[in-house]
C-alpha cells in the first residue's frame, strides 16, 4: 500500500519543504511560489530514498503492463530512476531537457528500442511540463510510454489537463494536500495558513 503520508512527513523532516509567504520562490515554469519542495535532498538519506524506490516499485507492480525500461527525467528524476532500475533489474535511460549541444547531440541517453515499454520517473510535478516533455520525447523515439511516476505533485489542474490532452497517465507517491496536512500536524503552519496555500494552489491550477 502506498505510504503517502510517511513520505510527506519524511520530506518535512529532512527540511525539503520551505515556505516563503512573499512568494519569492521562482519555479521552472516561471511561477512565483510561497513553497518549494526540494526532493533532491532525499538523495542524501539512504533510508528515505529506499522507501521511495519501494513505493515506486509497488506502483509498477500494480500496473497492467510491465516496463522494459526505466527512464529518468533530467536532472532530479535521474537518481531515483537509477535506483528503481537497479531494484527491478531493468535497463535505464535518461532524457535531457534538450538535445546535447555537442558530441552526439543526444536527448535520450542510453538505449531505447522501437516498442519498448517505458516508465518515466520524475521527482516532482508542478505544471507537468518537464515530465510530460520527457514522456513525449520517448514516445516520439518509438517507445510505448506506460506513464510517469513522481514522488510529489502539487495537484495543479493544468497538469491534469496537459497530461490528459497528451493521452499520458501519471501518478505520484504523495501530493500537496497530504503535505499541507502534515505541515499542520507538525505545527509548521496553522490551519489558516494551510487553507491559504491550498487556495493559492487552486487558483493557480485554474489559470
Ligand atoms: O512540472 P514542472 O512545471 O515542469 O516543474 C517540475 C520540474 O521542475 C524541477 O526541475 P528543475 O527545472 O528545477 O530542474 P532539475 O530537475 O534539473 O533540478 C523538478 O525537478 C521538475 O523536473
Ligand atoms: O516547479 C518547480 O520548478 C519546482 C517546485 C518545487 O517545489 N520544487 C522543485 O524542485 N521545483
Amino acid at each position: 500500500m502506498l505510504n503517502s503520508k510517511e513520505i510527506a512527513n519524511a520530506l518535512y523532516e529532512i527540511n525539503a519543504i520551505q515556505i516563503r509567504p512573499d512568494r519569492s520562490f521562482v519555479w521552472t515554469s516561471g511561477i512565483h511560489s510561497p513553497i518549494y519542495c526540494d526532493n533532491r535532498l532525499t538523495m542524501s538519506y539512504p533510508d528515505i530514498r529506499k522507501k521511495i524506490v519501494q513505493q515506486f516499485a509497488e506502483m509498477v507492480d500494480v500496473m497492467d503492463e510491465k516496463p522494459d525500461i526505466i527512464a529518468g527525467c533530467a536532472t532530479a528524476g535521474i537518481p531515483h530512476a537509477a535506483w528503481l532500475a537497479e531494484y527491478l533489474n531493468l535497463p535505464m535511460v535518461y532524457v535531457r531537457s534538450k538535445p546535447k549541444g555537442h558530441g552526439k547531440q543526444n536527448q535520450i541517453e542510453g538505449k531505447v528500442n522501437q516498442g519498448d515499454k517505458v516508465i518515466v520517473i520524475e521527482d516532482l510535478i508542478s505544471t507537468g511540463g518537464s515530465s510530460l516533455e520527457t514522456a513525449l520525447v520517448l514516445r516520439e523515439a518509438g517507445a510505448e510510454v506506460l506513464g510517469v511516476l513522481a514522488i510529489f505533485s502539487y495537484g495543479l489542474k493544468k497538469a491534469d489537463v496537459k497530461f490528459s490532452e497528451a493521452d499520458m497517465s501519471f501518478d505520484t507517491i504523495t501530493n500537496f494536500d497530504i503535505l499541507a496536512e502534515a505541515l499542520v500536524e507538525n505545527n509548521e503552519i496553522s490551519e489558516e495558513e494551510k487553507e491559504s496555500l491550498l487556495e493559492w494552489r487552486n487558483d493557480l491550477g485554474n489559470n
